[in-house]
């Protein structure tokens, strides 16, 4: 029986990228977190040491700095296509690449009522995201969003579910529902104007967050990836990590208060996870693992 290296992929993880757009004198900033990771004829490295074919990680974090100097960065999923061709294209062991981007979002400081031209505040928590792998000449976007944090005040119900001996929570027919909204979706092609297609899916997931009367964060979650399939023909799946962030209502009894559903205790730790991917019956698989959503 022998032993053998299976699949493996290296890469330099995490490069912060901050580009600024001089072009004029109102300024625009990227603010990325870039990973590359390449796949081909590794195995002598892991087997003898040799590096031969071992493009370092370091010029790969040199090639993310240089490809956003040598043109626009642009939208994310057009920069990752470009910085993982290059690897593929360049490098004769090189058979894949998988570039990772998430995007930090920045907003114009107004003043005096005007948006300031090169003065920016962090636009929150939340994340844009994309997963670019090159396999040859092919090529797969997945793209993304995380931690959009959404909360519903009402419309939200949970009850029905099985009891034993260990349950102790109490059935609702009216709670808080909140959760931090992470999403990958897997395009069709290439051929997509990134930035509207991101705008478009946020959007939806919102709407369908918000309008559906939910019995689970589970049915959220499959109405809300519902709803982006039936208005985006060129997503094929999408897949949802949401934490289900509690808000427990507050035992305000002992101090001789009724709490009618206006008082709660908002639980970091822990929280439950409800996870899925909602897809098409009739849609390939991604060709590969790699190739498919990432798990989170
Ligand atoms: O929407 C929910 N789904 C669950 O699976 C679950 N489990 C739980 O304790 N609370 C909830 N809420």
């Amino acid at each position: 029986m022998g032993i053998v290296i299976g699949q493996n992929q290296y890469g330099k993880a995490e490069c912060r990228l901050v580009t600024v757009d001089r072009s004029s004198d109102r300024h625009n900033i990227k603010d990325l977190n870039v990973s590359t990771s390449l796949r081909g004829a590794f195995d002598e490295t892991h087997l003898t040491g040799d590096n031969s074919n071992v493009l370092p990680t370091d010029t790969q974090k040199n090639t993310v700095f240089a490809l956003a100097k040598e043109s626009p960065v642009g939208e994310i999923e057009d920069f990752a296509l470009r910085l993982g061709r290059h690897f593929v294209d360049s490098q004769e062991p090189v058979e894949g690449a998988r570039v990772l981007i998430d995007e930090y979002s920045w907003q114009r400081i107004p003043v005096d009522g005007a948006d300031h031209d090169h003065s920016f505040s962090r636009a929150g928590e939340e994340k844009r995201t994309t997963a670019v792998t090159i396999d040859g000449s092919q090529a797969y976007v997945v793209s993304g969003l995380k931690d959009l944090v959404v909360l519903k005040s009402t419309g939200s119900e949970f009850w029905g579910y099985p009891k034993d001996k260990y349950t102790t929570l109490t059935e609702t027919t009216d709670r808080i529902l909140a959760t931090a909204v992470t999403a990958r979706w897997r395009y069709l092609s290439t051929d997509v104007n990134w930035a509207k297609s991101f705008e478009a899916i946020r959007s939806t997931m919102l709407e369908a967050f918000a309008t559906t009367h939910s019995y689970a964060l589970q049915q959220t979650l499959y109405e809300m990836g519902k709803a982006v399939l039936e208005q985006q023909p060129d997503v094929a799946e999408i897949r949802m990590s949401l934490p289900n962030k509690h808000n427990f209502l507050y035992d305000l009894e002992p101090f001789g208060l009724n709490n009618e559903n206006e008082v709660y205790i908002a639980a970091d730790r822990p929280y439950g996870l409800i996870e899925g991917t909602v897809t098409r019956d009739d849609v390939q698989p991604a060709p590969q693992a790699w190739y498919s959503l990432p798990e989170f």
